[in-house]
């Protein structure tokens, strides 16, 4: 078969993460036989510089003409001091909105050799880390009306029922399939949106009888996903308290550069991209760990595609170079093998 997935670079380490992924996914499609057709789009600081805004139109439609798209990061120093409306940030928010991907799953998951990596200790992590966050990801604060002056500023956190209806839903059908356990996390005990968001969830739960549902305030969620991050399966949280978690769950994994996303709406076309932003700080030295935006196309293949043996191929590929003792600096530990971006991505494309 033939798909088109539209490609948006970004900015920083983007375009090296995603040259790497698409190495792995022609070597999955030479193998399985698919052709992967690749068309560019520029999001972010690659489309201030190219059009003068963080999204135009014309990848809007590049975007809305694929079968799905894989996106690098964006953002940087650059373009940190441009009008706010302008920064490449609402360039990703604006694209989020505009797909309507509003269930951004990201799998925090420790691949048992990268057991060492986590800066858990081994009794805490145990044996394995599989949690699955679920973040609603088109409305909240970063969507909120808001103003700025010098003397006063202020951001809003609306949501609708219908907005938390359709997340909590995915997150069920989701839960439903995996251990059945949901945790909901807001901050009932102070915010009116949490207040309707808990409402909302309970309500949903009723049609998931098999699922066990439980509430936790996300002050105390961001303390127990160190202190015991085994008790969870699906976290079901709203956007800006997923984006956080989901950082801070990163790192059980081992490392930021692990942890992939999949942005998923009602409509045709999926956003993937890993959870990390753009690292300017390790931008250009080849050292950025590919594996979060790699395993970002496994679920492309996934969600949009159900190329389930080609997505397990080069899932098993990953746990075969890391088992082998390949490292990227973000994941290295002594004894190990360090390896740049670029390497890492051919190890993993020749164990497919
Ligand atoms: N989805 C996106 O495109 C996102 C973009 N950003 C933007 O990225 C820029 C940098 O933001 P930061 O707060 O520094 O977050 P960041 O996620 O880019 O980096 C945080 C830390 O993790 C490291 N890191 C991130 N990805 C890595 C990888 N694949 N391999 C190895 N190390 C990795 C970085 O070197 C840095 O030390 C900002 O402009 C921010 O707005 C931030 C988060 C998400
Ligand atoms: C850069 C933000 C708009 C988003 C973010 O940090 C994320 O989605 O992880
Ligand atoms: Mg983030």
């Amino acid at each position: 078969m033939n798909y088109k997935i539209a490609v948006l670079n970004g900015d920083g380490i983007g375009p090296e993460i995603v040259a790497e992924t698409i190495k792995v996914l022609d070597k999955a499609g030479e193998k399985f036989g698919h052709k992967f057709e690749y068309v560019q789009g520029y999001l972010g600081g690659e489309s201030i510089d190219k059009y003068g805004v963080p999204l135009s139109d014309e990848t809007i439609q590049v975007c809305s003409e694929s079968d799905a798209i894989l996106l690098g990061a964006i953002g940087g120093p650059k373009w940190d001091n441009i009008e706010p409306e302008k920064r490449p940030e609402r360039g990703l928010l604006a694209i989020r909105k505009e797909l309507g991907v509003y269930t951004n799953l990201r799998p925090a998951i420790l691949f048992k050799s990268l057991k060492s990596a986590s800066p858990l200790k081994e009794e805490i992590i145990g044996d394995g880390l599989d949690v699955m966050i679920v973040r609603e990801l088109t409305g909240g604060l970063y969507f909120g009306h808001r103003e700025y002056s010098d003397e006063k500023a202020f951001d809003t956190l609306p949501y609708t029922r219908a907005e938390i209806e359709r997340i909590a839903k995915k997150a069920f059908e989701i839960a439903k399939l995996r251990n059945k356990k949901l945790t909901s996390v807001d901050k009932h005990n102070v915010l009116d949106t949490s207040k309707l968001w808990r409402k909302v969830v309970e309500e949903i739960s009723k049609d998931y009888p098999e699922v066990e549902v439980s509430h936790m305030y996300v002050d105390n969620a961001a303390m127990q996903l160190i202190a015991n991050p085994r008790q969870f399966d699906v976290i079901l949280t709203e956007n800006m308290f997923g984006d956080i978690l989901s950082d801070e769950a990163s790192m059980l994994t081992g490392s930021l550069g692990m942890l992939p996303s999949a942005s998923l709406g009602d409509g045709k076309v999926g956003l993937y991209e890993p959870s990390h932003g753009s690292a300017p700080d390790i931008a250009g030295k080849n050292i950025a760990n590919p594996i979060a935006t790699i395993l970002s196309a496994v679920m492309m293949l996934r969600y949009s595609f159900n190329l389930q043996k080609e997505a397990d191929a080069i899932e098993k590929a990953v746990e075969k170079v890391l088992e082998a003792g390949f490292r990227t600096a973000d994941i290295y530990t002594d004894g190990m093998k360090k390896v740049g971006t670029d390497e890492m991505g051919t190890e993993i494309a020749n164990r497919i």
